[in-house]
């Protein structure tokens, strides 16, 4: 298995690049007859482009719209509005058996990949589908010699071929979740919390071998994680979405250095310093009130209902755009300079709960979110 050069490619465009992508559920209402009542915007309005053979980390609090997006990607979804670019064509816009071959080269890693395998398939079975169905060549010698590879590329023994996937650990599972993900030689692998069912150590093998599989078949990811020390670990280049949207993109330890949206600030607020006798102990940025309904999200910037610098009333009415602020950093943040720069000063959290109405003890991304967005950021991942 070899990464190929294609025009694309030739051309140095980036092998995806999403437009102004929006995914809007209906909210059905009615015994007899379904009425929309309302829309979930679970997505709305992304822009971002992942370059051949990186790494792309997307981060933000559950119900954020992580996982949608990955999977309007794949055309899971149906997205509303908006282009995704793959490799010079719009995924967007393709039906039948173009999009098939399409997405034989995008495929997904799951969380579970206990929910996500047949049960009542052995490990040949399982690997062989995939293979079957897109017709490989080389009939059943060259899809037992194509498995056998497979196998070996996740460090799996070959007597796992005749075995069930509830035979296996949480870590071989998600190695044969892997496998079949690679089976059909894809461009792009979208994992959705690859490692967040696994225990901290085997965490750290699936990973590397993840990072392994990338330096050798030239694959590019979009990672979707809880767990800011893989995202770190593991991504070029790291996103940050709030509601629907991101809020924040940069080089992953230029984001985990110096955040420059409130809203990652206050994400980043929460990870324990390695060394506070060295690097001094960070300050804290508690958010007032919960996040609020993709439904019906707030007007202007998104985050001013819970922002503690928000400015009357330009944050209340003016929908901020993703600037590049600095080379490579993006950020939609009206006052991204002045907060970076000290000229703001945060309102405490009581004040801005206050002004919502709203209640500190009840933050989302507080003393209870953000702790569990943030485990284990301060265990390195070590390479096994
Ligand atoms: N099929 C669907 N129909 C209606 N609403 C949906 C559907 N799928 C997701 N949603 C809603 O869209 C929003 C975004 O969900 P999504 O699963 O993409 O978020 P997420 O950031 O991946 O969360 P998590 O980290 O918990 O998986 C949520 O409010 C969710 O309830």
């Amino acid at each position: 298995m070899t990464a190929t050069a294609t025009p694309a490619d030739q051309r140095g465009e980036p092998l995806l690049r999403v437009q102004g992508l929006k995914v809007h559920f209906p909210i059905k209402r009615g015994i007899f007859v379904d009425r929309t009542v309302g829309h979930v915007r679970a997505v709305d309005g992304v822009d971002l482009s992942i370059d051949r053979g990186t790494t792309y980390g997307l981060v933000g609090e559950s119900g954020c719209g992580k996982s949608t997006l990955g999977r309007a990607i794949l055309r899971l979804v149906e997205p509303t509005a908006g282009s995704v670019v793959f490799d010079g064509t719009d995924v967007a816009a393709l039906r039948g058996e173009p999009l098939r071959k399409m997405r034989r080269r995008m495929q997904m890693v799951f969380q579970d990949p206990l929910g996500s395998l047949d049960p009542r398939q052995n490990v040949e079975s399982l690997l062989s589908e995939p293979l079957r169905a897109h017709g490989l060549d080389g009939g059943n010698a060259g899809i037992a010699a194509h498995i056998r590879t497979l196998l070996d590329a996740v460090g799996l023994p070959v007597a796992a071929l005749r075995r069930y996937p509830h035979e296996f650990s949480g870590g071989q599972r998600q190695r044969i979740g892997i496998a079949r993900s690679i089976a059909l030689e894809p461009d792009l692998l979208i994992a959705d919390e690859p490692v967040s069912a696994l225990d901290v150590s085997v965490q750290a093998q699936v990973v590397n071998l993840l990072e392994e599989l990338q330096e050798r078949l030239g694959l590019t990811y979009l990672v979707i994680a809880h767990d800011l020390a893989v995202v770190r670990h593991i991504s070029d280049v790291v996103g940050v979405m709030y509601l629907g949207s991101l809020v924040e993109q940069a080089p992953a330890d230029d984001l985990y250095e110096e955040p420059l949206h409130p809203y990652t600030r206050a994400l980043m607020s929460a990870v324990p310093v390695p060394d506070p006798v060295v690097e001094g102990s960070r300050e804290r940025i508690l958010l007032a009130g919960d996040l609020p309904s993709p439904a019906n999200p707030p007007n202007g910037c998104r985050f001013h209902t819970r922002c503690p610098w928000r400015q009357e009333t330009r944050c209340d009415d003016e929908v901020p755009v993703l600037r590049e602020l600095a080379p490579a950093r993006f950020v939609s943040c009206h006052w991204a300079e002045e907060i970076r720069d000290g000229v703001l000063r945060p309102k405490a959290p009581e004040e801005v709960a206050a002004i919502q109405g709203v209640h500190v003890a009840a933050t989302g991304v507080g003393p209870v979110e953000t702790d569990a967005l943030v485990q284990g950021i301060d265990q390195p991942i070590e390479r096994t």
